[in-house]
């Protein structure tokens, strides 16, 4: 790959934008290979600089628009353009939606599932509020030169943008953060530094509950012992809404942001929060959607195409707090859910117990592992939904499925590239009948969809 400094001048070039990439760039064509351009819109001509050299695609970056498409809106007012998390956000919201639809059908004739073509793909499915939608906040630290950074990185760069203006992110969660950074700076607290390997804290986590606005923050540290942090945290713990501090313990060597060590500095075990009328208790690692308002409405599709009966045993795989299940509940003799993170399974049964759930269990495992063995114990699996990471299911599950065949099955995914690839699978068996994506996340190129699967006959 050739990368192209800013000192070496690059020549302006004139492109036309074919279409939207999955990440949300323009794409347009220069000297027969592909260029992706983040900002420019479909049917604009746009004058841009080359940034990188591939040997099959360039990147390049915005320079100026010549011709403007109809479907461009000004950028959030007060807000950084560089700042990540907002590729759609020049997108009238209609196309949005439009392109959410055809990235799915995309990836579908991309990896051609069985009969791809007669998959019926719906309309995406707008969500209640396109900006402030977002309930939780995860800002890095770091200390440059001198003083501190709170905030989010630039995209495919080192550069931390201090307490970025977010417009999809919770007014609240927002405060939050300025809150805390003031404090750390006031108490001189120590804040990681991988250059000189110094513990402290790297990352901190604000969520709030859109039910009861309690705030949960979570300290993400390098290193236990980090003088002052019991002292942050009750500091911190007299900010509006918050209702309880913890630490996360991490190192250096892990890609992940958060470590496996949780302890509670102050405050509730739990923030609570509701959907659908159904009570739900949040452990600071537990997964949980993070636009809540569009949850009710992309559950409610999930159960309405599960199309569940009383005799059924329904298996909740990749299950989370217990959120799908519990809902699910009161229409099938059991529900089993499965679930890798244990504090996430703790959190499931204690929701049980909350909302008078009593024909739910949860299994703490991963879903490829614990699926085959209720398969040998012979408990009759014929409801599944799936909910999965980005990286989709498992090929050995895929396997496990097409074996056990379960009459009812739903699938939530967040990646339509991942979901296409698993359809192609799982296609041997089942026709799949629709998919109906769901804004989860405006202004974003981020997917959700549901899809319901039919076992051929
Ligand atoms: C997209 S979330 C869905 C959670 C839940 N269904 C919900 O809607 O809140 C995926 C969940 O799967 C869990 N997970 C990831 N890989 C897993 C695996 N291989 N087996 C079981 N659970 C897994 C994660 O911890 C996370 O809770």
């Amino acid at each position: 790959m050739t990368k192209f400094t800013k000192n070496k001048r690059q020549k302006d070039i004139i492109i036309t934008i074919k279409r939207l990439g999955i990440n949300g760039e323009g794409i347009g064509y220069y000297k027969k290979k592909i260029i992706f351009i983040p900002g420019a819109l479909p049917g604009e001509v746009v004058v841009a600089k080359i940034t990188n050299e591939h040997p099959h695609y360039l990147e390049g970056e915005l320079v100026r628009i010549k011709e403007k498409s109809p479907d461009r809106v000004p950028f959030p007012k007060g807000v950084n353009q560089e700042t990540g998390g907002l590729e759609l956000a020049n997108l009238a919201y209609n196309k949005q939606l439009e392109f959410k639809q055809h990235l799915i059908l995309d990836a579908l004739r991309k990896y051609h599932p069985r009969n791809y073509q007669k998959i019926k793909v719906k309309k995406t499915l707008a969500a209640p509020a396109e900006l402030y939608y977002r309930n939780k906040a995860q800002y890095q630290i770091e200390l440059f030169k001198g003083k501190t950074r709170l905030g989010l990185y630039a995209p495919n760069s080192h550069r931390l943008i201090d307490l970025p203006e977010m417009p999809t992110q919770s007014l609240q969660t927002q405060k939050t953060e300025r809150a805390i950074k003031h404090l750390i700076d006031k108490a001189h607290l120590h804040i990681a530094n991988y250059r000189k390997h110094l513990d402290g804290i790297k990352t901190v986590v604000v969520r709030e509950s859109k039910a009861t606005q309690e705030i949960q923050v979570t300290l993400i540290t390098i290193g236990k012992n980090i003088p002052g942090l019991k002292k942050l945290a009750q500091d911190i713990m007299q900010l509006p809404h918050v209702v309880s501090v913890f630490q996360n313990e991490t190192q250096w060597q892990n890609a992940q942001v958060w470590g496996n060590k949780t302890i509670k500095l102050t405050g509730k075990s739990h923030i609570m929060e509701e959907i659908l009328e159904k009570k739900f208790k949040l452990s600071p690692r537990a997964f949980f959607q993070l636009n809540p308002a569009q949850t009710t409405n992309l559950y409610s599709e999930a159960l309405k195409l599960l199309d569940l009966t009383p005799d059924q045993t329904l298996i909740d795989a990749y299950s989370g707090v217990g959120t799908l299940g519990i809902l699910a509940s009161d229409r099938v003799r059991q529900v089993i859910g499965i679930e890798s993170i244990p504090e996430a399974v703790d959190d499931a049964q204690e929701n049980c117990r909350l909302n008078h759930v009593q024909n739910a269990q949860y299994i703490q495992g991963t879903v490829e592992k614990v699926l085959p063995d209720l398969k040998k114990q012979g408990v009759p699996i014929d409801a599944l939904i799936v909910d999965p990471p980005r990286t989709g299911l498992n090929k050995q599950l895929i396997k496990t499925l097409l074996e056990v065949k379960p009459k009812t099955f739903v699938y939530i995914s967040c990646n339509p590239s991942t979901l296409a690839k698993d359809l192609v699978l799982l296609s041997e068996a089942y026709d799949v009948r629709l998919i109906k994506p769901v804004d989860m996340m405006p202004q974003t190129p981020r997917w959700e969809g549901v899809t319901k699967l039919v076992l051929r006959k």
